[in-house]
């Protein structure tokens, strides 16, 4: 389970969010709503261990994140960034990527079970083949969404992961992330997008202080 009690932010001098607690219980999906500038991948960046809370903190499974943690922490964690920069030319390459870090390590992959999570978001199994330039924004956003459902980690923090999908395809990504909570993961998504918060089992506002 991860756990944020009391965590504040403040950045330049304004106030971000205070005061914010919640949990994400292993294999629930929370959505982190909240105006633009909010807050929300700067929280993100704070359950990653790369930025620190100003008060409050944050746990997993009832172990703290400090400094010193974090690097372990990374390890349970999968993080898709709402701007992918994705330094592979060729999917296939991008795809197997994650596999070669020595944070996933222990981790092998497969193409048989990458296009078994491809068919549950409507990948065409051709699209493996071609250049990541070749693909559409939707399509990468699912491509990156389904080596994370392979990784298996216990923590998705994944930002904005409906921004570029027509609403069939961000339904079809909402269940996708149901099936990787149903295996246990707890999943932290940021959106914008309405249905796609209904649809996520709790919804966490991150107030921006006014001036
Ligand atoms: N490293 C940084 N240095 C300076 N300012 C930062 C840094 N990171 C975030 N900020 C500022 O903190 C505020 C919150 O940014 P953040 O990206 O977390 O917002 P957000 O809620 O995710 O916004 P959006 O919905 O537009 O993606 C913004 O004003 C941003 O400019």
């Amino acid at each position: 389970m991860l756990e944020i009690k009391n965590a504040s932010i403040t950045i330049g001098g304004r106030q971000l969010f205070a005061g914010l607690s919640f949990t994400v219980p292993d294999g629930q999906t929370v959505c982190l709503t909240g105006s633009s500038g909010s807050g929300k991948t700067t929280l993100l960046r704070a359950i990653l261990g790369f930025h620190p809370l100003d008060e409050g903190h944050i746990s997993i499974d009832g172990e703290l994140l400090t400094p010193s943690s974090a690097e372990e922490f990374r390890k349970h964690i999968s993080y898709i960034p709402q701007e992918l920069t994705l330094p592979s030319e060729w999917v296939s390459d991008m795809m197997r990527l994650p596999f070669t870090l020595k944070v996933n390590r222990g981790k092998a992959f497969s193409k048989d079970l990458l296009m078994a999570e491809w068919r549950k978001l409507e990948l065409q199994p051709a699209l493996y083949d071609k250049k990541v330039a070749e693909l559409s924004g939707g399509e990468r956003q699912r491509a990156v969404l389904s080596a994370s459902g392979l990784l298996g980690k216990s923590i998705l923090l994944v930002d904005e992961p409906t921004s570029a999908l027509d609403a069939h395809t961000s339904a079809l990504v909402l269940d996708y992330l149901k099936t990787l909570a149903v295996r246990g993961c707890s999943i932290v998504a940021v959106s914008h997008d309405a249905d796609f918060a209904q649809g996520c089992d709790k919804c966490i506002s991150v107030s921006a202080t006014l001036p």
